[in-house]
Formats: structure tokens, C-alpha cells, sequence
């Protein structure tokens, strides 16, 4: 099954993985503990808006992941101390759905170390709720929130566990755990 783009949440750990049809030649790189859907370096030119973003932001001791420009703004509204819940729920009814061919969800999630929130604005629904396990939402066919089994107790272990996923299609993915002591990133880009 084809799920395009999809988050797994839940307390302490999250996971993002790219997996496309139309632009396989990309990868997740680290700026500075901000992770980043890029390009490779052998990716035809695209004027697509929506390929190219940031997954992965770090704030006040949580995780946002996404898979879209949501994840600055989220984060920025955590940043100036809004609730995760209001920060998901604003941005993404703000942002909606992205206007492409498939009016593509966006999808984004809070990690903390002992909370997490996941959220989905598609055409026709905005969802936001609090999770106490590991949610699953997708771009597409999985386009509502649902537990989901995830085993990863680390941040590279969710990468991978996320990489692994049967749904078609992996290109990259990110994963991170998040505890008292910090936030901790990892990167599965299936080299
Ligand atoms: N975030 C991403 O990495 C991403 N990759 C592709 N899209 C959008 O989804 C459309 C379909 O892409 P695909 O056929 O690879 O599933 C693309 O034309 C693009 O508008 C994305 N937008 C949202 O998921």
C-alpha cells in the first residue's frame, strides 16, 4: 500500500519517513540538529513547493516533526510558549492542505518527554488530539490518527524501524527520542 508521506507519535519517541512516487531522489540532512528534506545531488530540477522542507525542529525540550513548511511555525508558536495542542491546531488550519494534484494532507506531531500531540488538516477534516502511544497518520490511504505498533526506544531505531515500514516507496527518514535530558535526532536515508 501507498501511503506517501507519514508520522508515527507518541511520549518520547516519533519517526518521519519520506516515501514518493514522484521524487525518490531526496534524502533527510542535519543542519545544526534541524533536520531537513533536501534534494540529492543527482535530483532533476523541480518547481515543485512542497518537496523541500524542514521535518525535524527541536524547541523547549520537544520534537515538532512534519512533512511540510508547518513545522517552522508550529515550532515558533512553541517557542513563544503555546501549547502544543493550539500550536498544531492554528498552524495547520492556517497552512491547510497543500494545493497540488492530490490536495495532500499535512501532517505534523509534538514529542515531549512526557506528552505528544499529532495532528492532520486534509480538504474535508482538521484533526488534532493527544496521544499516550505511538500514532500513526499518513498523507494518504492512513490519513487518520491510529496507534500503531512501533518498538523503537531510540532515535536511530525509529529512523530505521521507520525506513523499514512495508508501505511502498521509502526515499528517507527521521526519527527522535526525546527525555528530561534533551532532544536526540537520528537520520535513515536507506544507504
Ligand atoms: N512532504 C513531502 O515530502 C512531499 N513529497 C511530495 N509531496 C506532494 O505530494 C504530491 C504527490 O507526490 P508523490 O506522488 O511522491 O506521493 C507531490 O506532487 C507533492 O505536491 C509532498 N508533500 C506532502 O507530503
Amino acid at each position: 500500500m501507498y501511503v506517501g508521506r507519514f508520522i508515527v507519535i507518541g511520549p518520547e519517541v516519533g519517526a518521519y519517513r519520506v516515501s514518493s512516487r514522484s521524487f525518490p531522489n531526496r534524502q533527510v540532512v542535519d543542519r545544526d540538529g534541524t533536520l531537513t528534506v533536501a534534494p540529492t545531488a543527482d535530483a532533476p530540477e523541480t518547481d515543485n513547493p512542497y518537496i523541500s522542507y524542514n521535518c525535524v525542529r527541536e524547541v523547549d525540550g520537544k520534537a515538532v516533526v512534519g512533512n511540510g513548511s508547518q513545522v517552522d511555525p508550529i515550532t515558533e508558536k512553541l517557542g513563544l510558549g503555546y501549547p502544543a495542542r493550539d500550536a498544531l491546531a492554528e498552524t495547520l488550519l492556517a497552512l491547510d492542505y497543500e494545493k497540488d494534484d492530490y490536495d495532500t494532507p499535512r501532517i505534523a506531531g509534538v514529542v515531549g518527554a512526557d506528552d505528544a500531540f499529532i495532528g492532520i488538516v486534509r480538504e474535508d477534516a482538521l484533526l488534532v488530539k493527544e496521544v499516550d502511544e505511538p500514532t500513526l497518520v499518513a498523507t494518504y490511504e492512513e490519513d487518520s490518527p491510529r496507534a500503531f505498533d512501533f518498538e523503537a526506544e531510540t532515535a536511530a531505531a525509529a529512523a530505521s524501524e521507520a525506513y523499514g515500514q512495508e508501505f511502498e516507496h521509502a526515499v528517507c527518514a527521521a526519527g527522535v527520542r526525546v527525555t528530561d535530558d534533551g532532544v536526540e535526532t537520528a537520520i535513515d536515508n536507506g544507504e
